[in-house]
């Protein structure tokens, strides 16, 4: 793996998606070949299995399917666009990535981190970010920034009791991973926290 794979993870409306732009665009204009990409998504197949998972009627899921899905998804993106972009030498940013899994389907669905580290094994293989930016943000507030976005999805849809669940388990992933994650306190202004990352990235880039 020769390109720098970083990761934004972090509850519902944290702000991942505003700030993974800024930082792509500043790693360009530093001379980066970047690939921009998400999860559940990425590929054709990616995305047809986010419809699924996220679909905004609601049909009821097995835990153990949701996990199964989104490590599916997961499998397709790794092989298909994350693995050989990083081969090529270039700065793939994923938003979202393994650790939405721990803590939404491990933690939140309480299905467990171990057994959700198990399923994702075998789609990532030996695939795992440099670098994973952490944003905390409580839920009242990330749902709140939410809500002028239009009809829910599935998760999104799940009661405040759930995104708390998810909250908690994100505080609790520095100390399972203290080497690649770095803390972002996401309730500051949009300039603050992407000066923090580039700051970051800097940090790690000159290490
Ligand atoms: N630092 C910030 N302060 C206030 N509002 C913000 C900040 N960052 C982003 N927002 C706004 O909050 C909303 C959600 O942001 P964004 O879509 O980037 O979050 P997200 O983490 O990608 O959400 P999701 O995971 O649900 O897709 C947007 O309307 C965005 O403009
Ligand atoms: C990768 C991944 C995501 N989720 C959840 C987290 C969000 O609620 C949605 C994705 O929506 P976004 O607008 O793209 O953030 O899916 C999850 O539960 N498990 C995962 O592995």
């Amino acid at each position: 793996m020769k390109g720098l794979f970083i990761t934004i993870e972090g509850p519902d409306g944290s702000g991942k998606s505003t700030q993974i732009k800024k930082l792509a665009d500043y790693l360009e204009q530093a001379g980066h070949a970047v690939v921009l990409t998400r999860e559940p998504g990425g590929t054709k197949i990616s995305e047809k299995i986010r419809e699924i998972i996220l679909d905004k009627d609601n049909i009821e899921m097995d835990p153990v399917t949701e996990a199964l899905l989104y490590a599916a998804s997961r499998a397709q993106h790794v092989a298909e666009v994350i693995r050989p972009a990083l081969k090529e030498g270039k700065t793939v940013i994923c938003d979202r990535f393994v650790d939405s899994s721990i803590v939404y389907q491990g933690i939140g669905r309480e299905l467990g981190i171990e057994t959700v580290e198990n399923i994702n094994c075998i789609a990532v293989k030996n695939t795992l970010p440099h670098i994973t930016f952490l944003f905390q943000l409580c839920p009242e507030i990330g749902l709140g920034r939410k809500t002028q976005q239009g009809e829910k999805d599935r998760l999104e849809q799940e009661a405040l009791d759930f995104h708390q669940k998810v909250f908690e388990g994100y505080k609790g992933l520095k100390e399972l991973y203290p080497d690649r994650i770095v803390v972002v306190d996401a309730s500051r202004s949009i300039e603050e926290v992407h000066r923090d990352m580039v700051m970051a990235i800097e940090k790690r880039i000159k290490g």
